[in-house]
């Protein structure tokens, strides 16, 4: 089953465009476990797979490779989506069928197929929110201007190293640091080199870090490792950081014309305020295909104390030559931490620690809640039977 070669499968009809987009061997088992599981043989068998390239409110819009399509979330999957606490995604892997009656319609998407990777953040309430699905590279867009903030480059690392995807820190607006070319490059090396010893080595290897001018297509030259057929990659930063700038420069990156933006929807937040919500993926002309996201204010990694200890492993382990046991590197003496971590990635993965531990508390209270819940539910169905005179059967 989903064999490429195998012309029975409708998954397979057209499967090299789909593994140009990302669709890989581990999807494919992904999805025939839970074909199995779930008793979707017949969807699998009529249904059309695709990729989500757009989420937004009511709708869906899917990439089959070559085109996009319209689409809605079916009802039931909408659910069972929600009974397990997550949520479509822009470069999720669905199954979806035409409308028995609307056969020129929306397609109804039935199934999710579960994804490898998820990016996730959490809101200020706690609220998990995945930002995109399936990702394998997150480019953390930052700009070489007021943009610049290591502190918050940090937070973006946690929240990608969390989900066990690649993070590659592109700076741009590196024409900009200095009038003179030699001037710039010596402003710009010493910029990455402070980074990189300030963000540490990850698995015993440096974090990539490269500078570019987003306007200009060096900077996809620049990005060629990290691009290619199959591969996708998500685009994290601020508001103005040149996301937008950078995705299309990747776009363009075969001479063509610029492509076609998907005009950002604009919707209210719960406090009322406009925030741009879509998050669109484009295929790229190279092959793979790239995320764009909008800004985001307020960056909360969705993290656990472990995943929190492997972004800043170099605090874990110079943690062991503290004098103290327990030490908390604030004002004890003989603290090794202290004395080599720079102080401010020391407050902010304090501010990080503490974010953790609220975030994990309220997920075991909802948790909690959750069963209460289902026990009172268990509870309402039994008395309705007792009622009918079912129960004693
Ligand atoms: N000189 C220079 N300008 C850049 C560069 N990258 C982006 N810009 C400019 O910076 C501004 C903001 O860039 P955008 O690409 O719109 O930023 P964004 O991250 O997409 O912002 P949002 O869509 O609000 O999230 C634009 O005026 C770009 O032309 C660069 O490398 N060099
Ligand atoms: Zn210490």
């Amino acid at each position: 089953m989903f064999e490429p070669n195998d012309p029975a499968c409708r998954v397979a009809r057209n499967a090299d465009a789909l593994r140009a987009i990302g669709w890989q061997p581990a999807l494919a088992a992904a999805l025939e476990a839970l074909v199995e599981d779930g008793d979707h043989q017949s969807l699998a068998d009529s249904g059309q797979l695709l990729r989500v390239s757009a989420v937004f409110r009511d709708s869906l819009r899917l990439h089959d490779g070559e085109a996009e399509l319209d689409a809605r979330l079916h009802p039931r999957l909408a659910r069972q989506l929600a009974e397990a606490g997550t949520e479509i995604a822009t470069g999720d892997w669905v199954l979806a069928s035409a409308d028995e009656h609307d056969a020129a319609g929306p397609l109804w998407v039935e199934l999710r197929v579960p994804p490898l990777t998820h990016l996730v953040r959490r809101d200020a309430e706690g609220r998990r929110h995945v930002l995109a699905s399936n990702v394998d590279v997150a480019l953390l867009v930052m700009g070489l201007d007021l943009d610049f903030n290591p502190r918050r480059l940090e937070r973006y690392v946690a929240l990608v190293l969390a989900s066990g995807v690649e993070p590659v820190v592109v700076l741009t607006k590196a024409d900009r640091v200095a009038p003179d070319e030699a001037a710039r490059a010596a402003l710009v090396g010493d910029e990455i080199e402070a980074l990189q010893q300030r963000l540490g080595p990850h698995r015993g290897k440096p974090i990539s870090i490269v500078a570019v001018n987003g306007t200009l297509p060096s900077a996809a030259a620049t990005l060629a490792p990290w691009l290619g057929a199959g591969r996708t990659l998500v685009l994290l930063g601020s508001s103005g950081a040149g996301k937008s700038t950078l995705t299309n420069t990747l776009l363009r990156a075969d001479g063509g014309a610029p492509v076609q933006r998907i005009q950002a929807v604009r919707e209210h937040d719960h406090r009322g305020q406009h925030t741009t919500t879509t998050r669109t993926l484009h295929r790229l002309p190279g092959g793979g295909c790239v995320i764009d996201t909008p800004g985001l204010r307020a960056l909360r990694p969705d993290l656990d104390e472990g995943a929190l200890a492997a972004s800043f492993a170099d605090i874990e382990a110079l943690a062991a030559q503290c004098r103290f046991r327990d030490c908390s590197h604030a004002d004890e003496p003989g603290c090794a931490v202290r004395a080599a971590v720079h102080p401010d990635r020391l407050a902010n993965w304090r501010k990080l620690l503490r974010e953790a531990r609220r975030d994990t508390m309220s997920a075991l209270e909802r948790q909690q809640l959750v069963s209460v819940w289902k026990a009172r539910g268990r509870q309402a169905k039994v008395a309705l039977r007792l009622k009918r005179g079912e129960g004693e059967r």
